[in-house]
């Protein structure tokens, strides 16, 4: 799997979700990258202009990269493993109700930290309760905690 070839990474939130107030996206993506620079030698920027190495976009249906969203449920985001241009880019579907607290709807900080592990090349676990396992499925995001198997992963990978 490509990796990053660098540690400190940028990123830039493109397009906000209506359901949410553009400072709980802020919020959760932020809180979502901790998640992995808390377990790696990663450390991520958030810029508001240009074009960054994670750009961050929530669209619908066909959105121009040839893996369109597919309405509520289902697919919920995809994210491109770490290269240039569409890569470590993570896409979330407009279509599904993002909430950031309670079990609701989808909680934008855990389907967000589980798309940046795509995002650092990390692929599906299939270790039940990984974050990287391939099915969504709430947990509060106030006491969540790395799981060893994605620790495992992360420092395989970045050490
Ligand atoms: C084949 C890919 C494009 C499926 C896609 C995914 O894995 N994105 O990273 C996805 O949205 N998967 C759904 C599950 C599914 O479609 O059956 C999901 O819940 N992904 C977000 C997720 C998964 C595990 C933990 C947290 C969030
Ligand atoms: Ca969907
Ligand atoms: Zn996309
Ligand atoms: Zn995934």
């Amino acid at each position: 799997n490509p990796k990053w070839d660098k540690t400190h990474l940028t990123y830039r939130i493109e397009s906000y979700t209506r359901d949410l107030h553009q400072t709980e996206v802020q919020g959760a993506i932020r809180k979502a990258f901790e998640v992995w620079s808390n377990a790696s030698p990663l450390t991520f920027e958030e810029k508001n202009e240009g074009t960054q190495d994670i750009m961050i976009s929530f669209n619908v249906r066909d959105h121009g990269d040839n893996s369109p969203f597919d309405g509520p449920s289902g697919v919920l985001a995809h994210a491109f493993q770490p290269g240039k241009y569409i890569g470590g880019d993570a896409h979330f579907d407009d279509e599904e109700h993002w909430t950031v607290q309670g079990p609701k709807g989808t909680n934008l900080f855990l389907v967000a930290a589980h798309e940046f592990g795509h995002s650092l090349g990390l692929s599906h676990s299939n270790e039940p309760g990984a974050l990287m396992y391939p099915t969504y499925s709430y947990q509060d995001p106030r006491t969540f905690q790395l799981p060893q198997d994605d620790i495992n992963g992360i420092q395989t990978v970045y050490g």
